[in-house]
């Protein structure tokens, strides 16, 4: 579970949101929905430790993330979180392989095949990432995620870039990695993606607004 408690965050003189209480339990998958602007990626960023709010806690496993340091940062990050962001956070240069490896972790035997078999995209191991277009390395961050099997997932727009079919698959392996007892956080404007979701949290209102 994850417990975000009076985050405010402010850029100079400006206010993004202040006071924004939530809290995402284990097996849930919850939408920020907001207009362009609002702060959804900065508040998954805040989350994912990418960015520092001005004030408030963030509660993982009852511990304030913002009080680690670097060591417990980068635990947090190796053992529970998976990202799933625009930029895809690959590694461009490595072949897809390479890049599921990266998330196995300890766990030995991680089911790279399935996971690639079950984005479409079976037998491309070896290709190299930046061979593959906007889609299929969407398609890969999602198999590294599958990979990992992360205890929180922060996805911003993670259906952006692809097609109806292809983006009903992104929120249908989400939606089993919730059931499994992750926590799923997507910043998105896809009516879809939301009323795929358990709950969706606005931004802006800074409350819970339904399905
Ligand atoms: N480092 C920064 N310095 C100043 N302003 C910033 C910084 N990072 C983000 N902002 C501003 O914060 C606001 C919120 O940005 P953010 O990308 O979080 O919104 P969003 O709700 O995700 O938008 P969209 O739906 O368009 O992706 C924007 O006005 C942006 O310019």
């Amino acid at each position: 579970m994850i417990v975000l408690e009076e985050l405010t965050k402010s850029f100079g003189p400006r206010t993004l949101w202040e006071g924004l209480t939530l809290t995402v339990e284990p097996g849930r998958m919850l939408a920020l929905v907001g207009a362009s602007g609002s702060g959804k990626t900065t508040l998954l960023n805040c989350m994912g430790l990418l960015d520092e709010p001005s004030s408030g806690r963030i509660l993982f496993g009852g511990a304030d993330l913002l009080r680690l340091g670097h060591g417990g940062r980068r635990r947090f990050r190796r053992n529970h979180l998976g990202y799933l962001f625009q930029d895809y956070a690959l590694i461009e240069n490595a072949t897809v392989r390479a890049n599921l490896d990266v998330a196995r972790r300890r766990r030995a035997g991680a089911d790279h095949a399935g996971a690639l078999a079950r984005v479409g995209l079976a037998g491309r191991e070896k290709e190299r990432v930046h061979h593959l277009s906007g889609g299929e390395r969407q398609r890969v961050a999602l198999a590294r995620l599958m990979v990992k099997q992360p205890s929180l997932v922060l996805a911003d727009e993670p259906t952006g870039a692809l097609d109806s079919c292809n983006g009903a698959m992104v929120v249908d392996v989400l939606r089993r990695m919730s059931r499994r007892g992750c926590a799923v956080v997507i910043a998105t404007h896809d009516d879809r993606v939301r009323g795929a979701c358990d709950t969706a949290f606005d931004v802006h209102a800074r409350r819970e607004v339904g399905g």
